[in-house]
């Protein structure tokens, strides 16, 4: 039986007895040995410094890559662990919490002991717990209550995996921590199949010029989460391999740029070009294992531009608004990283604009910026606009053939609008076309490749909608990269400034007077900026030409909307009132003179207002 001599506080209940190791996994024991040699003291309780504001921000822009790549995923996670009372985490290298999301209940019982984003849950830091303990290990970790060694932390369970990079460096961790009283040995699994996928993703798209090599024993096993993975440069040189395919080849992550594909299979690199399209040659390891594989070639003329920081220019877009700022900013870095964006908003806030401008300082600026409102096309339609036909690929269609959106999207930015009401049978053509990268059209079998910056925006719940079975679970992560919200005009907190510059983009010499402007900043904007940008085109037009604009020019509609929020406002206000009325009559056993007395009105109000 191994002992420890970590300080035990005294005239505390022990939850086990924590002076032993016995039992233990070798795991947690090994840890509770770093611990106590550490002189941690178990009763105590952890120094709860968490990073604000200004550091936190800074820390998860160092690894924006890892966030933007790991949202979809928290995001998946978290709907399968709604009401469980628990959360799903990211962290940094550090341990340093960086987002989480899960049942607001359980956050608030974590921040008792400052599981919250900001503060470091490395071992030095809080002992053995899940994330510290899968940071020093590099392994995949389940911590169950008095597992952990601060007793203060024994209210939870945690599982909690390692997220490393294309080099094999750890950059972050996934973990899920509830308070359970059942060890719940799925959540590993989960974390587990997320951190695979976040890698995946991460190596997929880390090398802008680099053949991919996809492979596994059993050819069924292609395309799952069990392949594996691995990037070649052109001269052959091995840059990068996923978990499976190091433990596939009995690789260790040290060899990458020294070894050569023909080393590892005994061919050279050219030997994969014999076969057409994306199927891969069998090739055979140094142990003698066949393989079955599948080969992507990712060319340079899909090479995104160095990230230009901070965006160029927001001029366009905000004017002093800190969400939209944030909005178009974190679009734009991740968008130059081929990361696709979904921009959600209610109508006329601004998203296809964003998208425009997303496009024009974008990658691929100099290609076609092509916009597809899926809402508005028809269904019998929509397959032939986007993935175009084949000459005669139907009765009626153009003797020539027709190209599709997506391919004239090539090289470009594809935009689509109102994702939200595409019929489910189209979202699983297009989640293939996103998948595999090429477009098949109507009535042909050659697929063509193609390589575009996707931006999607709807003003609808998609989440809710994916909740409903009404849209693809997979096409929405596919989509969503990264999410970001065009808030309403009436959140906004630049409208004086936004509507100068929506005059000035009219007619630079136009003025407002301060009546006007002051209706304006009180308005409620149903339609938000297209609204604004009509109201102020008509202004414009009915004034005589160098006349300042004045509530007079403001057209008819514009008076209506702010009449009609004064008659809700008064409405509201009296069904408050009487609400408020009613309840004291009911709290003084219908006694009005007592009601009146606590209220401090007249009793002939109560009488005036109980008969209305
Ligand atoms: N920041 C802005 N500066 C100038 N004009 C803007 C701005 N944002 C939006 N607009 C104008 O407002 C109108 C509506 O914008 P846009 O079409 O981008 O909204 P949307 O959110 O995509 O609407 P919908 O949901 O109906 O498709 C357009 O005429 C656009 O030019």
């Amino acid at each position: 039986m191994g002992t420890l001599n970590g300080t035990y506080g005294s005239g505390r209940k022990p939850f086990r007895k924590r002076d032993e190791t016995a039992g233990l996994e070798p795991v947690i024991e090994r840890s509770w040995r770093r611990c106590a040699a550490d002189g941690l003291d178990m009763a105590g309780r952890a120094d709860d410094a968490v990073y604000g504001g200004t550091e936190l921000k800074q820390r998860r822009e160092r690894q924006e890559h890892l966030v933007a790549y790991a949202l979809p995923e928290l995001e998946n996670i978290r709907q399968q662990i709604a009401h469980t009372n628990s959360t799903v985490i990211l962290t940094d290298a550090e341990g340093v919490l960086l987002q989480r999301l899960g049942d607001a209940e359980f956050h608030r019982r974590a921040e008792t002991v400052a599981l919250q984003p900001g503060a470091c849950w490395n071992e030095s830091a809080r002992g053995t717990n899940a994330i510290g303990t899968a940071i020093t290990e590099r392994l995949p970790v389940n911590v169950h209550r008095g597992e952990h060694y601060l007793e203060c932390n024994a209210f939870l369970t945690c599982a909690a995996s390692p997220i490393l990079d294309p080099a094999g460096s750890l950059i972050g961790i996934l973990d899920i921590s509830g308070d359970q009283d059942a060890r719940q040995m799925h959540s590993l699994g989960l974390v587990q199949m997320s951190t695979t996928m976040i890698e995946n993703r991460l190596l997929e798209e880390h090398f802008d010029e680099a053949l991919y090599l996809y492979f596994h024993p059993r050819p069924e096993f292609l395309g799952t989460l069990g392949q594996g993975i691995a990037a070649f440069a052109g001269d052959g040189r091995l840059l990068a391999t996923n978990t499976c395919a190091r433990r596939l080849l009995d690789l260790t992550s040290t060899i990458h740029g020294c070894t050569g594909f023909e080393d590892l299979f005994g061919v050279p690199l050219e030997w994969i070009f014999r076969c057409p399209g994306e199927t891969g040659p069998n090739l055979e390891t140094p142990s003698g294992i066949r393989l079955h594989t599948r080969t992507r070639l990712r060319q340079p003329h899909a090479r995104p531009t160095p990230i230009p920081s901070p965006l160029p220019t927001t001029g366009r877009i905000e004017h002093g608004d800190p969400t939209v700022a944030t909005a178009a900013e974190r679009a734009h870095r991740v968008l130059t990283r081929d990361i696709p964006v979904l921009i959600e908003g209610e109508t006329g806030t601004g998203k296809e604009h964003l998208a425009r401008m997303l496009h024009d300082y974008g990658p691929r600026a100099d290609g076609a910026f092509v916009a597809i409102n899926c809402a508005a096309l028809p269904e019998s339609l929509i397959e032939s606009e986007l993935f175009g036909y084949v000459p005669g690929a139907f009765t009626g269609a153009k003797r020539e053939g027709q190209t599709g959106k997506l391919v004239e999207a090539d090289g470009g930015t594809l935009f689509l609008d109102e994702i939200g009401d595409m019929p489910l049978p189209l979202q699983s053509r297009l989640l293939r076309v996103l998948q595999d990268k090429q477009v098949v059209p109507v009535g042909g079998n050659q697929p063509r490749p193609v390589s575009f910056s996707l931006v999607s925006a709807t003003h609808r719940d998609l989440r809710a909608l994916v909740a409903a079975g009404e849209f693809r679970s997979d096409l929405y992560y596919r989509l969503n990269g990264l999410q970001v919200e065009m808030p309403p005009l009436r959140r906004r907190r630049d409208l004086s400034r936004l509507i100068h510059a929506l005059l000035a983009e009219e007619d630079p010499e136009a003025r407002i007077c301060p009546e006007a402007l002051e209706l304006m900043l009180g308005h409620p904007w149903p339609g938000n900026c297209r609204q604004l940008s009509f109201v102020l085109r008509t202004a414009l037009a009915l004034r005589d030409d160098a006349e300042p604009l004045e509530p007079r020019h403001l057209p008819g509609d514009f008076h209506k909307d702010l009449t009609g929020r004064d008659e809700e406002c008064g409405s509201s206000l009296q069904a408050v009132t009487d609400q408020v009325i009613r309840e004291a009559v009911e709290a003084n056993g219908g006694n009005v003179s007592a009601a009146a007395r606590a209220l401090g009105i007249n009793r002939s109000t109560i009488y005036r207002r109980l008969q209305r």
